[in-house]
């Protein structure tokens, strides 16, 4: 029994439907030691059978059996292994990978052994100094000469030490001498105990062997001993073998990434710049949050939430602002949101009514969870401030809260029992507009008429001492302590119900809900407050920023598309420049999962560089201008998150597989022969 067989092999190629016989029944049997050339005509077969016996080609009847063992044809696991372990290719066009060295073009094949490091390191030199190219190693193909490329292919193929190698044209392309020394190489390897067939038309090369077939018109016709084989005990295995490791395809895939950088790199930046557009723009709206969130939390607390009766229509007909107003027939001067909240509705006949809110309204707010305290404040419309004889204006006076901010207050304290706070611009400026300051400590008299809690008419005529002067861009600030108003109250037997309460929650984080949760809360199954809060104000516009930010984002996005394409153009044209390689390593006994995996990374890689270029430019960028804008916003406004570099990494990820996953599954999905076969 050989250790090779072929039982009763038939070959047709079809064109349409019509069938064209190649092989038409071949029956060959080899040994290991022998050196055997199948002589034939060209168009007779020869390579036809030879893909057969090398496990490239399943489409065919009959069966081959090596040492003992019948080839299942139909698995492709089991082909690819056989060709892993057993066979060794020699091209007559050499077949070399271009953009590895040739000492990597042997280390590939090494790759899918159980050796070592330094052993595969080992092999692949000595390999290589057996067919005296130890100088040569780091040269690249294209720099060897043909003779010297063959006989890289040479220690390639003998590299996982198969037991056959199959030569095809082995020196179809050489001159006489190296003709002469290759077919010294395979009679030794023959020498060695292993299985050489080797085709051909040239009968000199033949005679070299140790035995000639005639292949003509798809049978054997006759055979020639030329010489006893070599009688050696089969030498032992050197290694094991195993699937090729994923981290050699990544390394391959880089390797030829460097190889073709240039054009590599255009796309590269391309994706990069899409990418860079997404990251600045995304941490542009970022800082565009954090920039409104720290203005309007310098302006008002973030804890508080301002509390008003919900309706003009509930109105009490007894606060003082109503009063006020109703006496003096004027709307008051309000500002800030909070106080804005205060003023009711202005009815038609041009009374204005303030609705006030009870002892038992207040008790139920207080018992709310994450309520830190809970502070009256008091609203009067129309008071007139005068220093001396002199009239600094009217404006509105409320009661000093936690919620006015002392940033506001230029000069001086927030004020303690009988002092006041006045505004700059409505009252300071009047005493004089130069030296306003010079207010700070004066005495002046406020006074107002409104009505007590007996319906009784009253004026409040009182001297204060101004302990500070207030700037606020929220509106004018002229205020007094609670502690001061609470003395009226008692003095003038005043309304004690207050038309605002200040809710100071327990935490900034609690205000946006507690804010919600006061507006529904209800008395005798009637929602009555009418809550308002910083944070609630910044969540709105956060919501316009972030729209704003992702539709930005999303425009940039689309230019993604344009650096999906282009990878998708650079994977196919990879695929189609590496056809042969594609057929080469399958050859070696590279399975299909190989080879995408190979074409997936480098798309991988792509995106990868994309990405950290990407983001290197973007901090890079978002540094100047945050240098320039800090100038004019006192804020970084650009604010480059964890989560964005994240979102990045994830598109260039999500990019590159989709980019990959058609041209990958193209190479896979070659027919070895006819990659093999590819110019
Ligand atoms: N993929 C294919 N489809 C159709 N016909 C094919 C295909 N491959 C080979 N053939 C035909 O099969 C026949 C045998 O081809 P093969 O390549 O095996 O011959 P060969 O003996 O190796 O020739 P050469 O010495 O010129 O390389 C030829 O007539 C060829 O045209």
């Amino acid at each position: 029994m050989g250790y090779l067989e072929l039982h009763d092999i038939h070959k047709s190629y079809y064109l349409g439907s019509e069938e064209f016989k190649v092989l038409k029944g071949i029956d060959l049997s080899f040994e290991l030691g022998e050196f055997v050339s199948i002589l034939g005509e060209s168009g007779g077969g020869k390579s036809t059978l030879m893909n057969i016996i090398g496990g490239l080609d399943r489409n065919f009847t009959g069966s081959v059996t090596v040492n003992g063992e019948t080839l299942n044809h139909r698995d492709t696991q089991s082909l690819d292994r056989y060709r892993r372990e057993t066979v060794g290719y020699i091209y007559q066009s050499y077949n070399l990978i271009s953009h590895l060295t040739i000492y990597e073009n042997v280390l590939i094949s090494l790759e899918m052994t159980t050796m070592d490091r330094q052993a595969k390191h080992d092999r692949a030199m000595q390999l290589l100094a057996d067919v005296g190219l130890t100088e040569q190693v780091h040269k690249y193909p294209n720099q060897l000469s043909g003779g010297q490329k063959q006989r890289v292919a040479i220690a390639r193929a003998l590299a996982s030490d198969p037991k056959v190698i199959i030569a095809d044209e082995p020196t179809g392309a050489l001159d006489e001498q190296n003709t002469e020394e290759v077919l010294q190489i395979l009679n030794k390897i023959a020498a060695d105990g292993r299985l050489v067939i080797a085709v051909t038309h040239s009968q000199a090369v033949a005679d070299s062997g140790t035995r000639i077939v005639h292949l003509v018109d798809g049978h054997l016709t006759d055979e020639v001993q030329v010489r006893p084989k070599a009688n050696v005990a089969q030498p032992e295995q050197l290694t094991g073998f195993r699937k090729l490791p994923a981290m050699v395809a990544y390394k391959t895939a880089f390797k030829h990434l460097k190889h073709t950088m240039n054009w590599n790199a255009l796309i590269i930046a391309g994706t990069a710049i899409g990418l860079f557009a997404v990251m600045l723009f995304l941490g542009l709206g970022n800082g565009l949050k954090g920039y409104i969130n720290e203005q309007v939390n310098k302006m008002v607390n973030p804890q508080i939430v301002t509390v008003t009766r919900k309706t003009a229509g509930q109105t009490t007909k007894n606060s003082r602002a109503s009063a006020a107003a109703n006496q003096q027939g004027g709307g008051a001067a309000m500002g800030g949101g909070a106080a804005a909240q205060a003023q009711a509705a202005q009815s038609a006949t041009g009374t204005t009514t303030t609705a006030t809110l009870t002892d038992a309204q207040i008790a139920k707010l207080k018992k709310q969870a994450h309520v830190q305290s809970v502070e009256k404040n008091y609203n009067t419309s129309d008071v007139t401030y005068k220093y001396g004889n002199k009239k600094l204006g009217t404006a509105k006076l409320t009661t000093w809260t936690s919620n006015n901010h002392t940033s506001t207050i230029k000069v001086g304290t927030q004020p303690g029992k009988n002092q006041i706070v006045v505004d700059k611009k409505t009252l300071a400026k009047t005493y004089s507009s130069k030296n306003w300051r010079k207010l700070l400590g004066k005495k002046i008299t406020v006074k107002f008429t409104t009505k007590n809690k007996n319906g009784k008419q009253v004026t409040v005529n009182k001297t204060l001492t101004v302990a500070g002067i207030t700037d606020a861009t929220t509106g004018s600030v002229t205020a007094i302590s609670n502690a001061t108003e609470q003395s009226w109250i008692k003095q003038y037997h005043l309304k004690s119900q207050p038309d605002t309460v200040i809710v100071k929650a327990t935490n900034r984080n609690y205000t946006k809900s507690l804010t919600t949760k006061i507006g529904k809360l209800k008395v005798n199954g009637k929602k009555v407050f009418s809550a308002t809060s910083a944070s609630s104000m910044i969540a709105t516009v956060n919501q316009y920023v972030n729209l704003a930010t992702v539709i930005l984002a999303a425009i940039a996005a689309i230019s993604l598309v344009v650096s999906a394409l282009m990878i998708i153009v650079t994977m196919f044209m990879s695929v189609s420049s590496r056809t042969k390689e594609i057929g080469v390593l399958r050859a070696l006994g590279e399975s299909k999962t190989d080879i995408r995996r190979l074409f997936t990374s480098e798309s991988l890689m792509i995106g990868l560089a994309s990405a950290i270029i990407g983001t290197g430019v973007a901090y890079a960028v978002a540094y100047g201008l945050n240098q320039v804008l800090y100038a004019i916003a006192s804020y970084n406004l650009i604010q480059i998150e964890p989560q964005n570099i994240i979102l990045t990494f994830g598109l260039a990820l999500v990019i590159s597989l989709f980019a990959a996953w058609l041209p990958a599954r193209k190479a896979a999905r070659l027919n070895p022969i006819d990659a093999l076969a590819a110019e």
